[in-house]
């Protein structure tokens, strides 16, 4: 069972055994000036073990640990041949992990032909297979907008910066539907900031000694996506469970099948949380999530309920409406589905309409089309999107205009 309020996805089951034995030529290298270090066995999860300062093969020296995933580790090293600052993901050394890989590799290459995505999703510089472990080359680029949240102790971001990152955000992902690729895992930890770069400003939280608290924010509102690990080719058969569970999409967890519009369901519940600084579904069970979808957006279209696979029927009471609240676990789960505001409430006005269009969008699609392509609404979404932004640049003097204040 998921952990009440683990953000990490629950992984699909895969099929792959540990790894092989690393390749002999390897053992023998001894670490000395731009040389690799002696070998060492892996840690028990399969992840590289290294220490700061060693190299990874002779071009890149380990400088940080910037983060870790279900994959593998992120580590910030310095290139020697290019003299720049780049992230390597250094992946487990398990069958699974090491085939998901190359399938990342595979649609980062597929991202990369056109030139478009330099802008919206991570660049691969490179990768190379270092005992045992597939390593990734990419730009490095800033904290994640989660990271941000955690620091500013899940005080929200501004409304106009929210609305700058939802701009960036369906842009990247309209150029994935493009090339018919579902990323499958959106989230803030996989949207990171380009630049590092913050400034400080008087924060709306007081502590209890009525001190005023500060917020960072960042000095560019330019992002990227990360995190390809998960993304599915639309023409490919797909597993049942996809998405980190705050941001999974009903027809996942009703089991009818899924495809874009998943990646639209995750957008909107990422720009509520963004706007107020919490996951908008902080749940770990499916029928109490589908409570709160009820509870913040009103009753799920009686076409998705008609359609639910047959595990997800024992949800409903006569195949007609949620089994909600007799179906509860405990008074714990009624009152955190009843203590949810509804959308209107939950999310500043011009942010409002934008959500609700996307969440709605959602069910739309389904009812057309489960497979229908999501370009049309997406291009509808942004123009809205850039409508509403000149309103309120006008209204508000917005400082984040042009990506940078
Ligand atoms: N290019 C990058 N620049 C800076 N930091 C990065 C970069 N890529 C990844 N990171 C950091 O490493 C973390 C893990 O990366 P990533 O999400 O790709 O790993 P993963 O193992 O696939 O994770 P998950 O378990 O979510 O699938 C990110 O959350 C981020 O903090």
């Amino acid at each position: 069972m998921e952990s009440s309020r683990s953000r990490k996805r629950a992984r699909q089951d895969w099929d792959g055994a540990g790894a092989g034995a690393p390749p002999p030529t390897e053992r023998a290298v001894v670490a000395r000036g731009g040389a690799s270090p002696l070998w060492r066995d892996d840690d028990r999860d399969g992840h590289y073990v290294f220490d700061l300062g060693e190299n990874l093969n002779r071009r890149y020296k380990i400088l940080s640990k910037m983060g870790e995933g279900t994959f593998g580790r992120v580590l910030e090293c310095w290139d020697r041949e290019t003299r720049e600052y780049v992230a390597i993901k250094v992946v487990r050394s398990i069958r699974k992990y090491r085939d998901a890989a190359m399938i990342e590799i595979d649609v980062l290459n597929r991202l990369a032909e056109n030139e478009r995505y330099r802008s919206l999703c991570v660049q691969i510089q490179g990768w190379f297979d270092y005992r045992n472990h597939i390593c990734i080359v990419f730009e490095k680029l800033g904290p994640s907008l989660y990271d941000f949240l955690k620091r500013n102790r899940y005080q929200p971001f501004p409304v106009e910066l929210v609305r700058e990152f939802g701009r960036q955000l369906l842009e990247s992902v309209a150029y994935m539907h493009e090339l018919r690729l579902i990323h499958t895992d959106l989230k803030p930890e996989n949207i990171l900031l380009v630049s590092s770069e913050y400034i400080k400003v008087p924060g709306s939280k007081k502590n209890s000694q009525d001190e005023m608290h500060f917020k960072c924010l960042p000095k560019s509102s330019a992002i990227k996506l990360i995190d390809f690990g998960s993304t599915a080719f639309d023409n490919q058969e797909h597993s049942s469970i996809v998405s980190t569970r705050h941001y999974r999409a009903p027809e996942i967890i009703l089991g009818l099948g899924w495809s874009f519009p998943c990646d639209i369901w995750s957008v909107g519940c990422i720009l509520v949380e963004l706007c107020s600084g919490e996951a908008l579904f902080q749940t770990h069970e499916n029928l109490e999530h589908l409570a709160m979808m009820e509870r913040v957006l009103g009753p799920l279209p009686e076409h998705m309920i008609r359609k639910a696979s047959s595990s997800a029927q024992k949800y409903f009471r006569r195949g007609a409406r949620l089994n909600w609240p007799e179906g509860a676990v405990s008074r714990e789960s009624i009152r955190a589905v009843k203590k949810l505001d509804r959308l209107k409430v939950l999310v500043p006005s011009i942010i409002f309409f934008l959500v609700m269009l996307i969440l709605n969008l959602n069910y739309i699609s389904r009812l057309q089309n489960k497979n229908m392509h999501f370009l049309v609404p997406q291009s509808y979404l942004l123009l809205v999107l850039s409508a509403t932004s000149k309103r309120n640049t006008k209204h508000r003097n917005v400082k984040f205009k042009n990506r940078s204040i």
